[in-house]
């Protein structure tokens, strides 16, 4: 399988697109016509600049308005095409793709089109080129792949072929499975991009929210099964028009593009067992099983601040490194749900983090069912291994780095379960202060609304997660967009929070701590009624909840008053869905917006509150803003 992407997917100029696409392991580019326009080098020297770079030019694009043009528009039309031909020659590259004509002009006809476009085929055969013709979802008359395919199939020439792309199929809601019967080899280049759902006229769609396969809601994955049961073998190739994408690092979206590329190759491979596909070989996503460990990198003084937190939380100190200045924090009896390390290093990748960002959870801990098989399928897909010293007698744990520079590390059932034996040494047990937190219900990973594409691709290709719909918070400094990535039973649940500016609290936590990104960690209980009198006997302070939030809930979802009265008395917030209830509190902040929040599902609850994110926000920022927080 051979991966391409087109040069409007990237930003930068030429010469930084084609170095970032390069970089990622691309094998081709396709040259949009406007990047090429914009160079000031001649069409030889970008072809050398592609070769040099270790790629091949699978396609030039777009070639606009062609087909069933009346004269005297159709000769000149054939005219530009000539020119265009010979730029093909000097960049080196035997494809051209056609899309299909917008102009009002056109006359249709699906034989006229055939002809036009076999004549074409004549002229590029002459010069050793070849013609694709596409549809586009918005073409005057040609809006549907299978047109375009009885148009290429009537114009009968060996240099004419079809051009797919799956936002065009997929965004008019056309059945992929009508791919399945047209011939691979007269299929010439597959384009592929994915996008979220939007109610919008198609071209605004396409041209500004296309997004990586994967990263939106379109069945891409069935549109390139559907490609894969022709027979086709030609490049796989990402045109993904995006706004955003325009602004971004070039780098990072490259590496996106070809981890969702490498990714769909897969499952389809996984679900088309039938059907010859050449891509690497990678162990299948892997199922999570559960959140194993937080770590925390502090200073010594931070260490003893965020001690005292934990400890008004049910927490004590359990367990320290053997040779490392680091220490164990659990609640309840042993082996409970949540293992809390606080790390004082003054060496590694704890200690630089804790020096770019303040004290901040810059690792995880995932158990999985088999932690070196993640690490490799995480390495296919473009993923940074992480690899530490480690002292005698230590383990190696498998880590890779996360997006935001943390590092999550993955523990199995083998011996890395037995890491908080082999590596940690008992310490004397305290008093019992358990306040009835048994598990890590979620963590919520604040970040740039731009990056958030990037981490839901690399969660959700990696692991056996998905993501659901992305849901609006308002916040009183802004809107920020928050989405869920999980894995199954909530064995691993992720909040996505992308903040677009920095007054909101979201915002403001990522501009002090420097892009640090969890934000916060829920705690789950099993009566959070007698988990909030504990904490508060151990000295926890709640956030506290506007009164005006409670005569609103007994409004809207008739709670009993003694239900909302209790709340009311402990902070605690609700949410209920089909499903299920969910209580929820929240401590206050730790440093410049850290915080904990305490959770208990009742019955199949799914959700994370979300409906009462706002006022938890609110009260917050109430909170925060005698140490400079700015007003909204
Ligand atoms: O938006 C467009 O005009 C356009 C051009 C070329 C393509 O391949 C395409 O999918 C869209
Ligand atoms: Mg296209």
């Amino acid at each position: 399988m051979k991966t391409s992407i087109a040069t409007v997917s990237i930003s930068g100029d030429l010469r930084e697109k084609l170095a970032a696409i390069a970089a990622a392991g691309f094998d081709g580019v396709e040259i949009f016509e406007n990047d090429f326009l914009a160079f000031d080098g001649t069409p030889a020297e970008v072809g050398r600049m592609v070769r040099e770079h270790g790629l091949e030019i699978t396609l030039f694009q777009p070639f606009r308005d062609f087909e069933g043009m009346p004269e005297p528009q159709r000769a000149r039309t054939f005219d530009r095409a000539e020119r265009k031909f010979d730029l093909m020659a000097e960049l080196g590259t035997d494809l051209m793709l056609i899309c299909s004509n917008v102009s009002p002009l056109a006359l249709g006809g699906i034989d006229r089109a055939a002809a036009d476009l076999r004549e074409l085929g004549e002229r590029a055969a002459k010069r050793g080129l070849r013609v694709g013709y596409e549809a586009l979802a918005w073409g005057r008359h040609v809006s549907d792949h299978r047109d375009a395919w009885e148009i290429v199939r009537r114009a009968d020439h060996p240099n004419v072929g079809l051009i797919l792309d799956s936002f065009h199929t997929l965004a008019r809601e056309i059945d992929a499975d009508t791919i399945r019967s047209i011939p691979g080899d007269r299929i010439f280049i597959v384009q592929l991009a994915d996008a979220p759902r939007l109610a919008m006229d198609l071209l605004s769609w396409s041209r500004h929210y296309r997004n990586m396969p994967g990263e939106g809601d379109l069945p891409v994955t069935a549109f390139m099964r559907a490609v894969a049961a022709t027979g086709y073998a030609g490049p796989l190739s990402l045109e993904i028009f995006n706004d955003q994408f325009r602004g971004g690092s070039p780098r990072t979206i490259a590496v996106d593009g070809r981890r969702s590329l490498l990714n769909l190759m897969d499952e389809v491979r996984r679900e088309e067992p039938a059907v010859a596909i050449a891509v690497p070989d990678m162990p299948p996503r892997v199922s999570v099983e559960r959140v194993e460990f937080i770590e925390f990198a502090t200073s010594e003084e931070e260490a003893t601040e965020l001690g005292r937190m934990l400890s008004t939380l049910g927490f004590s100190p359990r367990a320290r490194h053997r040779s490392k200045d680091v220490v164990l924090w659990r609640q309840g009896p042993e082996r409970s749900g949540i293992n809390i390390v606080i790390n004082t290093e003054r060496e590694g990748l704890a200690h630089s983090s804790h020096l770019v960002h303040g004290a901040n959870a810059y690792a995880m801990g995932i158990r999985v069912a088999d932690a070196a098989a993640t690490v490799t399928r995480a390495r296919i897909l473009g993923a940074e291994p992480f690899e530490q010293r480690h002292g005698p007698g230590e383990l190696s744990i498998p880590a890779i780095r996360g997006v935001g520079g943390g590092v999550i590390y993955f523990i199995d059932g083998g011996e890395l379960s037995r890491v908080w034996d082999i590596e940690f040494e008992a310490l004397a047990q305290p008093e019992e202060q358990d306040a009835g937190l048994l598990a890590i219900d979620h963590i919520a990973q604040t970040m740039n609304y731009e990056e958030m594409l990037t981490w839901v691709l690399f969660y959700t290709s990696i692991l056996k997660t998905r993501k659901l719909p992305m849901v609006d918070v308002v916040d009183p400094g802004g809107l920020v967009r928050s989405q869920v990535v999980e894995a199954d039973g909530g064995a691993l649940r992720l909040t996505l929070n992308g903040a677009e500016n920095r007054k909101t609290l979201a915002g403001h936590f990522l501009a002090e701590s420097f892009g640090s990104t969890v934000q916060h960690l829920a705690f789950a209980s099993a009566d959070i009624f007698r988990s909030a009198d504990r904490v508060r006997s151990l000295g926890f302070r709640p956030l506290e909840i506007s009164p005006n939030y409670y005569d609103d809930l007994e409004a809207r979802l008739g709670l009993e008053p003694e239900l909302t009265g209790r709340m009311r008395a402990a902070n605690i917030l609700y949410d209920r869905d089909g499903d299920g209830e969910y209580f929820q509190f929240y401590s206050g902040n730790y440093g410049e917006g850290f915080f904990f929040e305490i959770v208990e599902r009742r019955g199949g609850y799914r959700g994370y509150g979300a409906v009462n994110a706002p006022f938890r926000i609110a009260a917050q920022k109430r909170a925060l803003r005698p140490k400079g927080m700015p007003k909204a």
